[in-house]
């Protein structure tokens, strides 16, 4: 791959919390492409969380390099201000996030603090505040927030800021299932628009169906990175990070081990495209 399709590259990193007895990232290296839905995956604990607060800056690794664009990370005020700018982070748990009074504050706060005159400013809430549909609760102070538009807020503060990369940490988290295709839908959005996302997950389905790529973590470093057909098809990497395989996946394999279905075929994405080969079966085998 062409260096310039590298948006984030991360080399031979080390992070300890307190002592350097255990690294919660391990000489981990990647290398993410532009423009791509990338899937975290990995057991509690094995550095996800971790390496995103390194991406953004927040941690700085205590060995390695990182790589925004060809470029080594500056850890100075002016490199960890266009960090900010340009890689957004949104915290699985809202209430981390959110500080300001009302929600206009809380989406402000950030282009304001890069810069942005009132009036751009003014205009980059607004369209975020249409986009994401907050329109409703726009006056509403941020504490009296449900959960789901507290989650909602806080994509919104990074959005504002038209960043190159945003980060999920487990989005859905603690989401009803009206919530959760909410926020599906904002971050199908994102990924049409252009923008690199990564998001932190333990639901392999949604991962497998989602996803041009998966990275799986295991004790502060990649255990694999691929796409997710493969990633899943690994029964070896899956039990190492405790992940179960993608129930259509597993369903496409038992139907082949009958003899209902091919082997030849290509592996389903999804239920929609395994019920197709089903059907198309049906209709060979009645005719
Ligand atoms: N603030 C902290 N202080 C001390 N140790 C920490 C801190 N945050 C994380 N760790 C440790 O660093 C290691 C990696 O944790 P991290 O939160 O990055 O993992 P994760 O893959 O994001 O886990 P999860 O899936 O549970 O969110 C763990 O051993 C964890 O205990």
């Amino acid at each position: 791959m062409n260096n310039n399709d590298i948006i984030l590259k991360a080399d031979n990193l080390y992070f300890s919390y307190d002592d350097e007895k255990t690294h919660s990232l391990n000489g981990l290296s990647l290398e993410i492409p532009r423009g791509q839905k990338i899937a975290f995956m990995g057991a509690n604990g094995s550095g996800k969380s971790t390496f995103f607060l390194c991406c953004t800056g927040i941690h700085k690794p205590s060995s390695g390099t990182l790589y925004y664009n060809g470029e080594p990370y500056s850890y100075d005020r002016k490199g960890l201000l266009k960090l900010r700018s340009k890689i957004g982070i949104v915290f699985q748990d809202p209430d981390n996030q959110l500080f300001s009074a009302s929600v206009y504050q809380e989406i402000s706060f950030g282009v304001l603090n890069l810069g942005y005159s009132e009036e751009d400013a003014k205009k980059a809430v607004e369209d975020v505040i249409a986009e994401l549909e907050i329109t409703p609760f726009r006056h509403k102070p941020t504490h009296a927030l449900s959960g789901g538009q507290k989650k909602q807020v806080s994509i919104a503060d990074i959005l504002v800021m038209k960043p190159d990369i945003i980060i999920l940490d487990e989005p859905a988290a603690a989401l009803d299932p009206k919530h959760t295709t909410m926020v599906n839908q904002i971050v199908n959005r994102m990924t049409k628009s252009g923008i690199t996302v990564f998001m932190a997950t333990h639901d392999v389905n949604y991962a497998y169906e989602w996803a041009d790529q998966v990275i799986l973590f295991h004790q502060g470093k990649v255990l694999m990175q691929g796409a997710p057909e493969e990633v899943f098809s690994n029964p070896r990497v899956l039990e190492k990070t405790n992940l179960e395989p993608p129930a259509v996946l597993e369903l496409f394999h038992s139907l082949c081990q009958k003899q209902i279905l091919k082997t030849t075929l290509p592996l389903p994405k999804n239920l929609k495209t395994l019920e197709k080969y089903i059907s198309d079966t049906n209709i060979n085998t009645t005719q």
